[in-house]
């Protein structure tokens, strides 16, 4: 047992498996086979250049959010069996021509912070974790590669975006007070704007849009996926009074494509970053069953995938997360399967992009 309440375990490459092809030729290509420490250059504090790999992937092995909100713990295993589930897929064609001989520059593995939140320890434990994983991600920001944090319950939000606007705090932008515009898009049954005299896994945005008005800056959030039986009459006067554009779960069935891409667009155009983040619950729970709170209802999952597509086009993404997976109600690793397939899409995108 760590004798701290927040600690960090280093990349376990040990981890990094997947299927052995010798009799394929080279284009048998897995992400398994190419994921690296990721590299911390100490001097960094190079702004914007590529110092490490391209994509950092940072766990937040941490449900204490969770467990404040009232909900089913177990999101702090899910980091590990996320990675497992993504090193197994393949490498798509047009990146490995696109990255000839540059593979091994692509994706870095920066571990897990993981957030102790027994009896032993003080309160104040998800806060520290946030912290901790927030100066991982800044770093990762400052580098010049897009880090990708692995969930834990939703509290990592919070720690997302405090890591993104540290970084950009080092921009000539905002030394010049002309700070960029950070769009938050967050897929989710939920706002994630409840008030508490605690931080959970139910109160990100809300703390993010406080953060955001304390330093006089607006508070762009657009949340897709949103269910009126998952949100409270109090939750939705708030939405209302933050400015939240919201586009719930019944929009994205019925509502045209073509309406749903445009709201979407009209976002983007407003801001000059985006911080994109997956709660994995917007999924229906027949897709994706091991989460802490399910979806009776959700968005298709070709629906979150083609919406990933369009934000990632606008390379404005500079910050990403998946959250919310819960292993403990997993069904053969199903939810942590499609968790891979969302962060490849990511992935994918960003480097065909760059
Ligand atoms: N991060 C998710 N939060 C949801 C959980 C709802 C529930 O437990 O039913 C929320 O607070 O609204
Ligand atoms: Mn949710
Ligand atoms: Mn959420």
């Amino acid at each position: 047992m760590p004798d701290t309440a927040v600690s960090h375990s280093a990349a376990d490459m040990s981890r990094w498996t997947g299927r052995a092809e010798p009799f394929e030729s080279a284009r048998a290509r897995y992400w398994y086979q190419i994921a690296q420490p990721y590299t911390f250059d100490s001097s960094s504090q190079q702004k914007s250049q590529q110092n490490g790999q391209r994509i950092g992937l940072v766990g937040f092995a941490c449900d204490q959010g969770v467990r404040r909100n009232q909900g089913r713990v177990g999101a702090r295993a899910a980091p590990p069996l996320i990675r497992q589930a993504f090193a197994a897929l393949p490498i798509i064609a047009e990146l490995q021509q696109r990255y000839d001989g540059q593979l091994s520059t692509l994706l870095g593995d920066a571990g897990d912070i993981h957030c102790h939140d027994n009896d032993d320890f003080a309160e104040r434990t998800l806060e520290q974790a946030q912290l901790t994983y927030a100066d991982k991600v800044s770093h990762m920001i400052q580098q010049g590669g897009l880090p990708i944090g692995l969930g834990g319950g939703h509290a990592i939000a919070y720690g997302s975006f405090l890591g993104l606007w540290q970084a950009l705090q080092q921009t000539d932008a905002t030394s010049n007070n002309n700070s960029p515009r950070i769009g938050i898009i967050n897929f989710d049954a939920h706002l994630d704007i409840r008030q508490s005299d605690v931080a959970t896994s139910g109160t990100p945005f809300r703390q993010i849009a406080e953060h955001l008005a304390a330093q006089d800056q607006p508070f762009h959030y657009c949340c897709i996926g949103v269910s009126r039986l998952s949100n409270t009459a109090a939750l939705f006067d708030r939405a209302e009074q933050l400015g939240v554009h919201i586009i719930s779960d019944e929009d994205c069935a019925n509502k045209k494509w073509k309406k749903i891409v445009a709201q979407i667009e009209t976002f983007i155009n407003d801001v000059d970053v985006i911080y994109l983040t997956i709660d994995m619950d917007c999924l229906p729970a027949s897709v994706v069953p091991g989460v802490s709170a399910p979806a009776a209802y959700g968005i298709n999952l070709a629906f979150v995938e083609r919406a990933v597509k369009c934000i990632m086009a606008s390379g404005k993404v500079k910050m990403a997360d998946i959250a919310e997976i819960n292993p403990t109600f997993d069904i053969d690793a199903r939810s942590c399967k499609v968790a891979a397939r969302l962060l490849a899409t990511i992935i994918e995108q960003h480097l065909l992009l760059t």
